[in-house]
């Protein structure tokens, strides 16, 4: 399905409320393809909430005249989205966790073709499917892996082969919900760097409260506080001591070294 907008995400006066308690208000947010972007803000301020909104998970409350079109469109079959847009979420990191511990990363790669939790016996695979699945493997840097079993993997490993499940389709844009939680140092390190291999190929949208994270190809900052995106735009204008300080309700100092921000200290 081709549509000629550049745009990713635009949305205009978007609320949401889980029954009547408001979660977002105002959100008002342009991210356009080949931008990356980082989605900081403090636990509980709303950036899951703000995933599910793009994942049509949630909708924005009707009592307000709002616009909320992705790649140009108000209205996707959440199928015909998937294949546009990957979605990583923890939720379906522990889902497969749970439900697909006997499958290989092989298997959890070619999943993505049907959006299923796994392969089975009526669903037939193309030549070039599976011959997209190990060339996302070897991209993934996971090929060593490709016959190990998820009950097996690292929590890296699983959290790759889960993008790799998006990536058989060539998204436009991938959004990444806190992908480093539960990783250590190391891995952590590396998953940044497939993430920022990943930036070549699709548009990222990195949501994390880990200011280390943001890579130096990130160009735009979302900055969610009070129910709202409180501040957004160019990387180098958002990122501030003042404006993280407020927005995670202590005082820190923000410091820029080679295009990678860190907390120097915390009062
Ligand atoms: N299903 C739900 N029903 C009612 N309230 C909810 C529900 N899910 C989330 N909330 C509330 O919505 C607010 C925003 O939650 P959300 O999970 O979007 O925040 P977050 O920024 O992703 O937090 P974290 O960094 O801890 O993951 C919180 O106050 C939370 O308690």
């Amino acid at each position: 399905m081709k549509n000629s907008s550049d745009t990713i995400i635009n949305f205009e006066n978007i609320y949401v409320s889980y029954d009547v308690k408001p979660i977002l208000e105002n959100i008002n947010l342009k991210i356009k393809e080949k931008e990356h972007w980082a989605i900081l803000g403090s636990n509980g301020s709303g950036k899951s909430t703000l995933i599910k909104l793009i994942s049509n998970d949630l909708y924005p409350n009707t009592k307000y005249h709002f616009k909320k079109e992705i790649f140009g469109k108000t209205r996707w079959s959440i199928f015909d989205l998937k294949k546009n847009l990957g979605i990583i979420t923890n939720d379906l990191h522990n889902y497969f966790e749970k439900q697909g511990s006997f499958l290989t990363a092989y298997e959890v790669i070619l999943s993505g073709y049907f959006s299923s939790i796994g392969v089975f016996k009526h669903q037939d695979f193309k030549q070039e499917q599976h011959a997209k699945a190990l060339e996302v493997l070897e991209f993934l840097e996971i090929l060593d892996i490709k016959d190990k079993r998820v009950g097996h993997m690292s929590t890296g490993q699983l959290r790759r082969c889960i993008i790799g499940r998006a990536l058989v389709h060539n998204p436009k844009a991938f959004i990444l919900d806190e992908p480093t939680v539960g990783l250590d140092i190391k891995a952590q390190r590396s998953f940044i760097k497939v993430i920022q291999k990943l930036s070549q190929k699709a548009s990222i949208i990195l949501v994390t409260h880990h200011i280390e994270e943001i890579f130096p190809e990130v160009s735009h900052v979302a900055l969610v506080y009070n129910k709202t995106i409180f501040k957004q735009g160019r990387k180098e204008k958002i990122l501030s001591s003042k404006n993280l300080s407020e927005i995670f309700e202590i005082d820190i100092n923000l410091e820029e070294e080679n295009e990678k921000y860190y907390i120097k200290s915390i009062i």
